[in-house]
């Protein structure tokens, strides 16, 4: 059982899906000495996403080259249960399972635990929030999907910030991650909605200088989250 009574902390977590993935080490270290507190590493299957990504073999070659960074392996897969243990091998800190195609999500929960991770939950936009609510306190973080997941560098969906605030307003110390389109346009929304973990892709590779865009999505979570506790 989770209990969600720490104080909120912003972390910004790159997505490396649209990196140069030839150079998945030079780009994540650079994230990370850009400033990211994590890496958010896309997993997919080709089934549970029209997409095809990295598995545990790609992600226990990047924890041999970095040893002490948070890994979330946010995990686009039709069987999640199944790279459990696999990733746990890898080095993974934090294991985020989509809902969906999991039919006893209790359990899953606790395998993730017992392999040493900590549990993320992930909703598609189409999962409305009363499908997560039971799981919540067996739960780390809960990912709300601000676009349909497969891909990168798609349009976000101001529409699932309900999502957001209602998981807020419920559960004012839970971690709870925005993914999905998310850059200096949109971080306004999702900060103003109360999440705190929040994963940006295209917005930061791309960009000139990521340094001044992790700082600056940084600064406008922490100025909400230093609004709430005034
Ligand atoms: O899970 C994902 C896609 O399914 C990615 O994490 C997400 O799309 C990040 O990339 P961007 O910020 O470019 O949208
Ligand atoms: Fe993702």
């Amino acid at each position: 059982m989770a209990v969600h009574t720490k104080p909120l902390k912003c972390k910004i977590g790159p997505s490396i899906l649209n990196a140069d993935l030839s150079q998945l080490y030079v780009e994540s270290q650079r994230l990370l000495d850009n400033g990211a507190d994590y890496l958010h590493l896309d997993v997919m299957d080709g089934h549970f996403v029209p997409n095809l990504s990295i598995g545990h073999p790609v992600v226990k070659c990047l924890r041999n080259k970095i040893r002490t960074a948070f890994f979330e392996t946010h995990m686009m897969v039709s069987e999640p249960g199944k790279w459990v243990e696999p990733m746990a091998e890898a080095g993974v800190n934090q294991y985020t399972f989509h809902i969906e195609p999991v039919k006893d999500v209790i359990p899953l929960c606790r395998k993730v635990r017992e392999a040493g991770m900590q549990v993320g939950l992930a909703l598609k936009p189409g999962t409305g929030i009363e499908a997560v609510r039971q799981y919540i306190d067996h739960a780390d973080m809960i990912l709300i999907m601000t676009v349909e997941p497969g891909f990168g560098g798609q349009k976000f969906m101001g529409e699932m910030m309900p999502k957001v605030q209602w998981l807020r307003h419920n559960y004012p110390g839970l971690d709870i991650e925005v993914d999905g389109g998310v850059g200096l346009n949109t971080i306004t929304a999702c900060a103003e909605a109360g999440a705190n973990m929040i994963v940006s892709g295209t917005a930061i590779i791309n960009a000139n200088d990521q340094k001044a865009v992790i700082a600056s999505l940084r600064e406008t979570v922490e100025s909400s989250i230093h609004k709430c506790n005034v």
